[in-house]
């Protein structure tokens, strides 16, 4: 019988003890992935997670973590070029990848010159290659196990790019999916599906903002709402640790 995953919810008293504990416990999985199986892949959000990664790439762990065995992945991303102010791939060169010596191989950036779908049916086509290859191993439910994602959660409770009142949050299949109307912009995204994310072995939900303060509560089951909020909807197969600052945890 498979044990219950872990869930924990951290909490601190400002934005940055939470950076300052979200670089330890990423480096701590980084050497624990590499010594047992030889690599780490990270998936990662947009949003304001890329600043409280910050801590991540000074001292101690810009020389301790062995960035070579990173593999960088996106949860969601917005449709746009590369170098488009709203990129997520942009927003992670310039916050962290830019900062710590990943190799450009290892980094799995959307090819955005196609239509949403086209966009997210190469993604997913390349991570079925990963899986043939052995880089992603597959998990039990038949979807691709990553070690660790990074997930923001919006004020309206979405995840990735998984809102409430669209369709992508019910995909069962798909490994990656799009959307031509996210509600928040810019509107034309794709984002790995439910079945993928919950598929990860560690996932980290990191919120510092009182904005999404309603959402943690009814995530972490202070507050019922019907249907529930697709941040209420992430699982880990191993541990899901929630990293929350005071005004995010206030409605707790
Ligand atoms: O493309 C994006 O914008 C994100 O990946 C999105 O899912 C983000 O993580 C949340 O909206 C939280 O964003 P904040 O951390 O900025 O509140």
């Amino acid at each position: 019988m498979a044990l219950a995953a872990t869930k924990n919810v951290l909490k601190f008293d400002s934005e940055e003890d939470v950076a300052v504990a979200l670089a330890k416990y990423t480096a701590e999985l980084s050497e624990k992935y590499i010594k047992e199986k030889g690599s780490f892949s990270v998936v990662l959000s947009g949003g304001t997670l890329i600043d409280t990664l910050r801590k991540l790439v000074e001292h101690p762990y810009k020389s301790s973590v062995d960035w070579s065995k990173w593999l960088i992945f996106w949860v969601d991303e917005r449709v746009v070029p590369l170098d488009d102010k709203d990129s997520n791939y942009l927003l992670a060169v310039q916050g962290f990848l830019s900062k710590v010596p990943i190799p450009a191989k290892n980094i799995y950036a959307i090819n955005y010159s196609k239509s949403p779908d086209d966009v997210a049916k190469d993604y997913e086509a390349r991570l079925k290659n990963l899986v043939e290859k052995k880089v992603i191993p597959l998990s039990a439910t038949g979807f691709p196990k990553f070690d660790l994602m990074l997930l923001g959660v919006g004020p309206d409770g979405h995840v990735a790019s998984l809102f409430p009142n669209r369709p992508q949050r019910d995909e069962k299949e798909r490994w990656v999916t799009f959307i031509t109307d996210s509600p928040k912009p810019p509107p034309p995204r794709i984002t790995f599906t439910f079945p993928v994310i919950n598929s990860s072995s560690d996932i980290a939900m990191v919120v510092t903002d009182k904005e999404e303060a309603h959402a943690v509560a009814v995530a972490l089951g202070r507050i019922i709402v019907c249907p529930t909020l697709p941040c209420a909807e992430v699982s880990a197969t191993k541990e899901l640790t929630w990293f929350l600052d005071k005004d995010a945890a206030s409605d707790l």
